[in-house]
């Protein structure tokens, strides 16, 4: 990102000159109080939101000019999971996971084989048949995270992942984003969870007011909360 700046129509300046440049394979927490801009930079790291002002590159594209109609393909590498899931309530594990492969237009006789082998990454093996609504909430954010790697991406988003997770299901979410993150996946991960950041030391990128004040490697969490 250069000199990235987002304003949103109401006129809140969420991002006021954002720098920052993320390599492959590393991994950064992205902490900050409340309403200091962490998901909105994460939205524009999957093109959710275009910049204002300043550059937005994305496996060197820059999202500002991608059609419409490209913008499934820029997003084909990137892999997005959410504090609350976003699964489709009526599609099984299976199918919510094998959604996302149909929707690239993976070749059928591959899907069945990539599905069964990420769900198996996750633990979900013996759960693939089962609605979200009949999970809990460490297995339906384990669904996600299957999800979210079944296209083999280049990176992968993370929007306070364990948020809703008591402490034993968030560290096995974070274990699952490490293993994601040692086979060579960039993990970027906004969270307020002072604990996971303090023990699982990566990068720590702190933004207040919308200005990164902190980027340190192997840091901690810094905040109170
Ligand atoms: N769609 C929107 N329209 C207008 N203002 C917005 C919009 N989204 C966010 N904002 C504002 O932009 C600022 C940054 O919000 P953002 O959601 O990026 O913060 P955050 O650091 O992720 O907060 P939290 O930790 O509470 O999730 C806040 O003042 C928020 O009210």
């Amino acid at each position: 990102m250069h000199d990235v700046w987002k304003v949103y129509p109401n006129g809140v300046e969420a991002l006021r000159g954002i720098d920052l440049k993320i390599e492959q394979g590393e991994f950064v927490y992205i902490v900050g109080p409340s309403g200091s801009g962490k998901s909105t930079l994460i939205k524009l790291m999957y093109r959710e939101e275009v910049p204002t002002h300043g550059v937005v590159l994305i496996n060197g594209v820059n999202v500002k000019r991608v059609r419409d109609w490209k913008i499934p393909h820029v997003r084909r590498k990137i892999g997005v999971v959410f504090q609350d899931y976003k699964l489709l309530p009526n599609l099984t594990a299976y199918e919510n996971v094998a959604f996302a492969m149909e929707a690239v237009e993976a070749p059928r006789r591959k899907i069945k084989q990539r599905v069964e082998e990420v769900l198996e990454l996750v633990g979900l093996t013996d759960r693939m048949h089962a609605l979200p609504s009949q999970l809990s909430g460490g297995e339906q954010q384990r669904v996600s995270i299957a999800r979210a790697i079944v296209n083999n991406p280049t990176f992968v988003i993370a929007d306070e992942p364990t948020g809703n997770l008591d402490p034993e299901n968030s560290w096995d979410i974070m274990y699952l984003l490490e293993e994601i993150n040692n086979r060579g996946t960039t993990v970027v991960m906004a969270t307020h969870n002072k604990e996971i950041v303090n023990t699982m030391r990566q990068r720590v990128i702190a933004i207040e007011q919308g200005v990164i004040v902190r980027d340190e490697l192997g840091g901690e969490y810094g905040y109170e909360d």
